[in-house]
């Protein structure tokens, strides 16, 4: 009822066990709070928060104009209603180091598990666009050493996300993901990997956590579980993949009451009232309520 039982910190303990484990961490990327307890709901490891799904539900690019203000907000709305570890996507971690370091301490605050900070330029765009830029290696490595320091949840983890591949190469990439693991990064989040082979080059290259982003319709090879620990892949993120799917659902829809001037047809493809009841718990409200409203001394 109203929020999650388990603690942050005790959140960040458990995500950190799961990437001690070696097993393969599912984050699908919630589009709200409620698409949120249906991953939890359906068995996944963790809940994702994609600043692509912030800033689309903003209606806005994902070119850098969210605000940490905004991300953390809906971070925390998140959070707060899973039991799951929340991966939050900081981009750039909104501005210098210092910047960074507040990011990491706001997200902290609002009880997520963990972010990641990336090495592009600002403004940032979709790492699976063409024409992206990435800074100087010693100034994303300044971000994550800022980042490492600001925390004051140990537990707390830092992945560092390089876009170089698309951009400078692999050579590159190996190179950065080495340093930025050398900078304290927790986890590494190779950006736009196009198959098994980079996949194969980055894990040979740093001991630390990968994280796989197997998000559609991009530069990425789209591959299933199964390949992804044989690649010794310790995370992978489905970011956007629910709210493309809810929209093609509500596209459908308009399109279908548009066109007959009713959804009676459209039932049986929606979540049914008991089920939303199920899912937001509604029973609980009503113990609370006759707990409290029969409450005697
Ligand atoms: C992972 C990502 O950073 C995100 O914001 O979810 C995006 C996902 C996408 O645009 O498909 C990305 O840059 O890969
Ligand atoms: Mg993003």
């Amino acid at each position: 009822m109203l929020h999650a039982t388990t603690s942050p910190s005790a959140k960040r303990a458990a995500f950190r066990a799961a990437l001690a484990s070696g097993g393969l961490q599912r984050f699908p990327g919630a589009v709200n709070p409620l698409t949120a307890k249906l991953i939890q709901r359906h068995g996944f490891d963790g809940v994702y928060v994609s600043g692509a799904v912030v800033s689309a539900e903003l209606c806005l690019p994902d070119i850098g104009l969210t605000t940490i203000t905004e991300v953390a907000g809906r971070a925390q709305q998140i959070a707060r209603v899973t039991d799951l570890p929340t991966l939050v996507d900081a981009d750039t971690g909104f501005g210098e180091p210092m910047n960074v370091a507040r990011t990491v301490q706001l997200l902290e605050d609002a009880g997520a598990a963990g972010l990641h900070i990336e090495d592009q330029v600002n403004p940032k765009r979709c790492g699976h666009l063409d024409g992206k830029e990435v800074v100087d290696r010693d100034t994303a490595v300044r971000r994550i050493a800022a980042a490492v320091a600001a925390r004051r949840d140990p537990d707390f983890v830092v992945a560092a996300r390089t876009d170089a591949l698309a951009v400078t190469g692999m050579a590159d990439a190996v190179d950065r993901a080495k340093a930025y693991a050398d900078a304290g990064a927790d986890l590494l989040f190779a950006e736009a990997m196009t198959g098994p082979a980079d996949f194969e080059r980055v894990r040979a290259a740093v001991d630390i956590p990968i994280l796989a982003n197997m998000t559609e319709f991009g530069k990425s090879e789209l591959l299933d579980t199964a390949t992804l620990e044989s690649l010794g892949i310790n995370v992978v993120i489905y970011p956007v993949t629910l709210l493309r799917l809810a929209m093609h659902a509500a596209e459908d829809g308009l399109r279908t009451l548009a066109e007959h001037g009713t959804q009676r047809e459209l039932l049986d493809r929606m979540q049914h009232r008991r089920d939303l009841y199920a899912l937001l718990d509604y029973e609980s409200y009503g113990v609370f309520d006759d707990d409290v409203y029969n409450f005697r001394l």
